[in-house]
């Protein structure tokens, strides 16, 4: 497995792989770049096939955190964490307080919190051993609702821009996953009159989006081929690829995923396609702004930053059909000078 010369490595600061022995730990942390600030960024517990995939995950998860809090106006750098274990483990105490461990190990160049397979509970734990976690219960908390609300207004200005709308009265959205962020994203959306089409692999998820707000129900790859103004990805990452862009009649792509592109190239298909694509380190960074008021936790001034993300999107859209580019490169661009400034 080779990290220097792994594809997603991109001049990353510190990769760290941690194994404990008493409760099974295994994770890797990777600091992606301190420009701006330490690295912030949550921590994804899943079922990795490999450590190779794990890698990867964390490599890309990481270098996206860098860009989303230079663009999101914070003074953090970007890291994340990924643990390999079932997200659905039961025993999680000794886990979490070993990750915790880990995370205390890097003496503050690194905050945690939560992300996918992950909890607030979790992170709670691992506080019990570090200080250096985020979105504590009590303080700034789950992130998921302000993702959500950053989520919905990036859809709002993505149907500005490219349907001429103000409102999503009417228009069908396709949401993939339901979780955390995915249930509160389908509340904004059914509040205001948008018509669901939703999937999930975790059918009590499924259940209750269908139950509180009438979505509509398909299987998980169903979703790439409705018939909708927007397709929302709310799951994990990579799933606009060579497999599933044919699929597509929506005219714009936005939700929350992170890494939705497989790669680059894909962006520049979406864009030959003539679909918006809402980069998904813009439109996500709802909770990592409210993590980032977590010191004196404000909700309303989270909340007026979390609306930014409505005005920063419009920006990028204009600025990339003016100069016919893509609207990921469009964000790349405004991010690295961000970065590159810090540096100076
Ligand atoms: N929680 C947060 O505040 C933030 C989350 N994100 C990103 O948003 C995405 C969702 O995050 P959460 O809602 O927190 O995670 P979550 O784990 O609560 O929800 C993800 C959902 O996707 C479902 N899922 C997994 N594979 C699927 C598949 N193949 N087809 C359909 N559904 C599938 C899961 O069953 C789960 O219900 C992730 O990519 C995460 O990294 C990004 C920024 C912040
Ligand atoms: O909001 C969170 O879960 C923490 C930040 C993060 O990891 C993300 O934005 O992907």
């Amino acid at each position: 497995m080779a990290v220097f010369n792994h594809v997603s490595f991109d001049e990353h600061e510190q990769v760290v792989f941690c194994h404990d022995k008493e409760s099974g730990l295994k994770a890797i942390v990777a600091i992606h770049n301190t420009n701006l600030g330490p690295a912030v960024g949550g921590c994804r517990m899943w079922n990795y096939q490999s450590d190779d995939e794990a890698l990867t995950d964390v490599l890309r998860l990481s270098r996206g955190m860098t860009y989303k809090n230079a663009l999101a106006g914070l003074t953090m750098g970007g890291g994340k964490s990924v643990i390999i274990a079932d997200p659905k483990r039961q025993d999680r105490e000794a886990l979490f307080r070993a990750f915790g461990r880990l995370i205390n190990s890097l003496g503050g160049r690194y905050y945690s919190a939560e992300d996918v397979g992950t909890t607030t509970a979790d992170i709670m734990i691992a506080h019990e051993e570090t200080p250096y976690m985020a979105g504590l219960e009590g303080k700034s908390g789950d992130p998921s609702p302000f993702t959500a609300l950053g989520t919905y207004l990036g859809i709002k200005a993505a149907v500005k821009h490219r349907l001429g709308l103000d409102s999503l009265k009417g228009l069908k959205i396709a949401v993939q996953g339901v979780g955390h962020v995915g249930y509160y994203l389908c509340k904004h959306l059914h509040n205001e009159g948008a018509e669901l089409i939703v999937t999930d692999i975790h059918q009590a998820s499924l259940d209750k989006v269908a139950t509180d707000f009438g979505a509509i129900v398909v299987a998980p790859q169903e979703i790439y081929a409705q018939d909708v103004d927007v397709y929302a990805p709310c799951a994990l990452g990579a799933t606009l690829n060579d497999a599933t862009l044919p699929q597509l009649k929506a005219k714009i792509v936005a939700g929350c995923a992170n890494n939705q592109l497989a790669e680059v190239r894909h962006g520049e298909q979406l864009k030959e396609m003539g679909i918006l694509y809402a980069p998904d380190y813009v439109i996500n960074a709802g909770g990592i702004i409210n993590v980032s008021f977590e010191k004196d936790y404000d909700a309303a001034k989270s909340t007026a930053k979390v609306e930014e993300i409505y005005n920063t999107l419009l920006k990028i859209f204009s600025q990339a059909d003016a100069q016919n580019r893509t609207t990921g490169a469009v964000a790349d661009e405004m991010a690295k000078a961000i970065i590159e400034a810090a540096k100076q």
